[in-house]
This record gives C-alpha cells, structure tokens and sequence, in this order.
C-alpha cells in the first residue's frame, strides 16, 4: 500500500495550472515530497507514541490513497538531503548560510520521536487539498495542558506550505492570521485541512481550519498568503 501511493506521489506534478516536468526531470515538490532512497527515515510513518485517533486517520487515509483520490507525502527531516541544497542553489543566489547548514534541519521534525511535532499529509489532486493529521507532544506545551499557539501555527504554516507548494512551486509565506478559537489539548490528534482558495500570478491564497479527530470541536482558523519565489532573485 505505502508503495502504490509513493508511486502515485511521483507523478505528483510540481505546479498546478503549469507544465508538469517532463520524465527524468521532477520539479521540486516532487522532489522534496518524495525520495525512494530515504524512505526508512519517513517521518510521516506510525510510530509506538501515535495515539489510537492518529493511527486511525491515517490508516483510512491510507485506503483513501488505494483509488488515486488521496496521495500520502512522506516527510524527512532534510538533514543534508538533495532538497536543501535545491532550495539554496536555485533561490539563495550564491549567499549561502553554509556554516549552519551541515546541521540542519526541518523544525517540524527536529524533536525525538513523540516529543513535538508527530504529524501525516495526504494531498487530494482534484480538491486541490491538503489535510495535516497532528499530535502535539509534551515538549509543545503551552498553557499546561495544552499545545503552544506557536506549535499550531507552526503545523498551519507547514500544511498551508505545502499545498501552496503543489500548487505553483517554491513559496515563501508572506502572512499568515490565525484565529485560536478553543485551546488544543496536548497529545491530542487533531485533523488540519487546507484548501488553495486563489491564485494570482505569484500570490497563492489558501485557508484551514483544525478540528478535533471527531470532527466536533473547531479549534483554530487560519488564512495566509504564499507567495512563489522568483529563481535568481536574492531573498536577502
Ligand atoms: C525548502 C525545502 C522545503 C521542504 C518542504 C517542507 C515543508 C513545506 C512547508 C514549509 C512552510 C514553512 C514556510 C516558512 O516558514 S517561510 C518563512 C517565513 N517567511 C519568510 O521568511 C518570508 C520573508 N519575506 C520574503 O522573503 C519576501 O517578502 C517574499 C519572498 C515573501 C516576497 O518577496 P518577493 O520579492 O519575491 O515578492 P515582492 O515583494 O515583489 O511581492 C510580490 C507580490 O506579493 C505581494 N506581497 C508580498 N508580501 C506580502 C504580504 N506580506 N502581504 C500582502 N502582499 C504581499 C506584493 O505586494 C506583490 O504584489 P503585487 O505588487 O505584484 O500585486
């Protein structure tokens, strides 16, 4: 099953609305979301501190991706992988932050195992949707007992991110207004969804909300603006 949806994710195209790269030349999402050869380091697998809600939303999710509809994205912490290196070369235009990046990691995945961020996306070409399904570990806490606003902005960011990313290509966020509606209970499995609502040129529009695994509660809402990265232009 893990195979038949890693294989749809390669056909992944890097910008909807543009020309899907030609075989043997993947664009950067495809590049960045999938990766044969590290696919015992996927992060976006079960692992023993997911909670009985995770493991479920994920194994429906994962029957989902059977058909085509749903693709799941694996994840990695990129610690000297091909992505970062994609990343500087094509935006950073030679002003390169080198002596940090042999350390280097994605903040998301940067915790021990069931520590902080434990979190699985799958993308659905034809909503054009992502859906985040995140627990927060104990090392996020805020107010005691529940997650830090700066974690849940933290997942927002990341899964409005990546749908911008599939959307059109590299981003960076330019805004991001968030609503915090009622405090997320730490260890909680709570579901993420997002949507691309506009394109214009390099603006990316996308909205989520975060729910409760059963869908009940509505903690938090979230609009923000990505904006596609220029090659060659210096972001510095
Ligand atoms: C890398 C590997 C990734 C692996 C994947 C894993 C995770 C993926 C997910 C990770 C997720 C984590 C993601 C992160 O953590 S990203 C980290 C947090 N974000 C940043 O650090 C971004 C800092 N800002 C910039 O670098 C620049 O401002 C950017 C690049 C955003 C635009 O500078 P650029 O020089 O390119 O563009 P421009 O200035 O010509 O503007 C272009 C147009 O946009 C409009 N505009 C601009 N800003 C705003 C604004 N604030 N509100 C409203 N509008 C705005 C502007 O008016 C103009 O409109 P128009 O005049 O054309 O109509």
């Amino acid at each position: 099953m893990l195979r038949s949806c890693a294989a749809r994710l390669r056909t992944l195209g890097a910008g909807r609305g543009g020309a899907r790269p030609p075989a043997g030349n993947p664009g950067p999402a495809q590049r960045w979301f999938s990766s044969e050869k590290l696919s015992a380091n996927d992060r976006s697998l079960p692992n023993p501190s997911w909670n009985k809600d995770l493991r479920l939303l994920f194994e429906q999710f994962m029957k989902k991706c059977e058909d085509g509809s749903w693709t799941h994205m694996p994840s990695y912490s990129y610690k000297n992988t091909l992505s970062t290196q994609d990343f500087t070369t094509l935006i950073r235009d030679g002003k390169l932050p080198n002596k940090h990046l042999s350390q280097a990691q994605l903040f998301t995945r940067s915790y021990e195992e069931g520590l902080g961020f434990e979190y699985v996306m799958f993308y659905n070409d034809a909503e054009n949707r992502t859906i985040c399904f995140f627990q927060g570990g104990p090392y996020l806490q805020g107010a005691p007992g529940f997650l830090h606003g700066g974690a849940i902005s933290t997942m927002i960011d990341a899964t409005l991110g990546t749908s911008a990313m599939i959307a059109v290509g590299i981003v960076m966020t330019a805004n991001l207004n968030i609503t915090f509606k009622r405090p997320i209970p730490l260890g909680s499995a709570v579901v993420i969804n997002s949507q691309v609502d506009k394109i214009e040129g390099r603006k990316v529009f996308v909205s989520c909300n975060v729910r409760s695994a059963d869908e009940k509660t509505v903690y938090t809402e979230a609009t923000s603006l990505f904006i596609k990265l220029e090659p060659g232009k210096s972001l510095t």
